[in-house]
């Protein structure tokens, strides 16, 4: 959605020449420190525009009329660059160049596939600080976060360069007829699209087992933070990997993202992003049967907290891990537990000891970082207000100042802690995917556990017990895609990763990503 965004005529962006745009490209990719960043940022008289990646090369889209999106630096409101709106015509030539690509790379074998993702980790890996360095100025996160999401992002390549060279088929005698195993080729052509959360994390998940498993790809990041995505083509240019394997083109979801979708040319989809946007996706494509779609949607996710778990041995891990499932990344992480239950013998005791606990770990522009867009601000601000109308106690932060423009100061929200909030407020309900949290007393397990499922969505859930057998037991129950007891965020890439309910279709990671980029035909064979 560009609501909060000027679309500024190709006019007011000139293009200059294709040795200008190499030669930004060269400046951006110096600015590895902060302070170098920052004072390059400062030193431009007018904005420059990223590039899209296609077919090898950074180039602007080529229709003449191509509009251009502003891009604002979260923590300060500053327009920090322009980026292209790739328009449909333009959308297509990738498309191609991806076709053309898929010919000889899905016939590249295992090992040299292998060698590519390797090269592009270990590049990734020798440029980390740069990369961490625009996604926190991009983003809006802190600097500490951005460097475990670029580290992600070198896992996903590694991990998927070496699950490559082990995965195997199973093959079976059936009856002493026939010989049944499975062959797996290429699926083809991907869109992947990614939003603007943990924007290189997420982009990479996709581009690394697409290309792993010899398909070839259109990606599209979030036009909201475009700056590590326009970084990665020209990284992955220095890796050596072919023209067209991967091509990423920037714009906005209507135009750029909708075109790409909607192309006959593409075979599959693989997306993360909002609820609403996946479902336009499956309308957009509903007469493509052939089309393959994996989406990865929203959350509304709940944190369950048992008596035994706020006992004096386990009662700082209660806490960190409540606070972290709720706060980290400024609650822009589609798993964070924002539906907090708590056994009602120790509701009290948790809520006056969470608040402090969170106000000290969680410190604006320290350990925490700004709001991703204006737009986004708004939106919070929004379900703040509701909560103030609706008199749910704020046991922590308050109803953030309102902001109409982006030059003031940055979208900052403080940790924001909610208590008497009905269980059918909106508060509860929709993802508000900010650093907001309520929590709600339970009377017991039944309780606890038709809360946590009382929710359109069913990504993820957060357990805390010390009790092995309720963990079995509430676990299996829950309606959520991945549940994290006494932990969050533990992640081993190979395990299914998605949700259940609106929260998305399909699932992703190792043999499941394998399933989403791989066409599957089985073979019997008798003598
Ligand atoms: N991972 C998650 O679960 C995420 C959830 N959200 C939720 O969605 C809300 C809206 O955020 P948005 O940035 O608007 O998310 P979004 O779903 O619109 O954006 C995600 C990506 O989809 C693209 N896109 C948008 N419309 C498209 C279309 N019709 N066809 C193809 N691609 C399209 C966008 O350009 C972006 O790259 C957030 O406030 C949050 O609640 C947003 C981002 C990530
Ligand atoms: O893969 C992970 O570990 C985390 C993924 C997070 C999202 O998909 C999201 O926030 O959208």
């Amino acid at each position: 959605m560009l609501s909060e965004k000027a679309v500024v005529t190709d006019t007011q962006t000139p293009r200059g020449s294709r040795q200008e745009l190499l030669h930004r490209a060269d400046e951006l990719w110096a600015c590895d420190t902060l302070e170098k960043a920052e004072s390059f940022i400062r030193s431009l008289p007018t904005p420059i525009s990223l590039a899209n990646y296609v077919a090898g090369e950074l180039e602007l889209p080529p229709s003449p009329e191509t509009k251009f999106i502003d891009s604002y630096e979260p923590k300060t409101g500053n327009l920090l660059f322009r980026i292209p709106c790739t328009q449909e015509a333009d959308v297509e030539k990738a498309i191609g160049h991806a076709r053309t690509a898929f010919r000889t790379w899905s016939k590249t074998t295992r090992a040299e596939r292998s060698r590519h993702l390797r090269r592009i980790s270990e590049l990734l890996q020798e440029h980390r600080e740069l990369f961490a360095v625009w996604e926190s100025i991009d983003q809006g996160k802190t600097i500490a976060r951005a460097r475990v999401e670029v580290d992600r992002a070198i896992s996903n390549f590694s991990y998927f360069s070496t699950y490559i060279l082990h995965e195997q088929t199973a093959a079976r005698m059936v009856d002493g007829v026939a010989l049944t195993y499975e062959h797996r080729s290429p699926a083809g052509v991907f869109a992947l699209i990614s939003p603007w959360n943990m924007p290189l994390y997420l982009l990479t998940w996709k581009i690394a087992p697409c290309i792993a498993f010899g398909c070839t790809a259109v990606a599209k990041p979030s036009e909201i933070t475009s700056m590590t995505a326009y970084l990665l083509g020209i990284l992955l240019r220095k890796a050596g990997l072919p023209p067209g394997v991967v091509n990423i083109v920037l714009g906005d979801g209507p135009t750029t993202g909708a075109a790409l979708v909607a192309s006959p040319s593409v075979d599959g989809v693989s997306f993360t992003g909002g609820t609403q946007t996946g479902m336009a996706i499956r309308l957009s494509t509903a007469r493509q049967i052939r089309k393959r779609l994996s989406l990865e949607l929203g959350g509304k996710n709940p944190t369950l907290i048992f008596a035994d778990a706020m006992g004096p041995a386990t009662r700082g891990r209660t806490l960190r891990v409540a606070a972290s499932a709720a706060f980290e990344n400024q609650g822009e992480i589609c798993l964070c537990g924002s539906r907090i239950y708590v056994d009602r013998a120790v509701y009290e005791q948790f809520v006056a000891e969470f608040a402090p606990y969170v106000a000290e770990k969680y410190v604006l522009g320290e350990t925490m970082g700004a709001v991703a867009s204006l737009q986004h601000y708004q939106k919070i601000r929004g379900y703040l207000k509701l909560a103030a109308d609706e008199r749910a106690t704020f046991v922590l932060g308050s109803v953030p100042a309102a902001m109409e423009r982006h030059d003031e100061g940055g979208y900052w929200i403080q940790p924001t802690i909610l208590t008497d909030v009905s269980k059918d407020s909106a508060l509860q309900k929709d993802e508000i995917f900010g650093p907001v949290v309520t929590i709600t007393p339970f009377e017991d397990e039944e309780d606890a556990i038709s809360l946590a499922n009382d929710s359109q969505y069913g990504l993820a859930a957060v357990l805390l017990t010390n009790d092995a057998a309720r963990l079995r037991r509430v676990g299996e129950r829950l309606e959520a895609g991945m549940v994290w007891a006494n932990c969050w965020l533990v992640r081993e890439l190979g395990t299914p990763f998605g949700g259940m309910k609106d929260s998305g279709t399909g699932r992703e990671g190792g043999e499941y990503s394998r399933d989403v980029f791989t066409e599957v035909r089985t073979l019997h064979l008798a003598a």
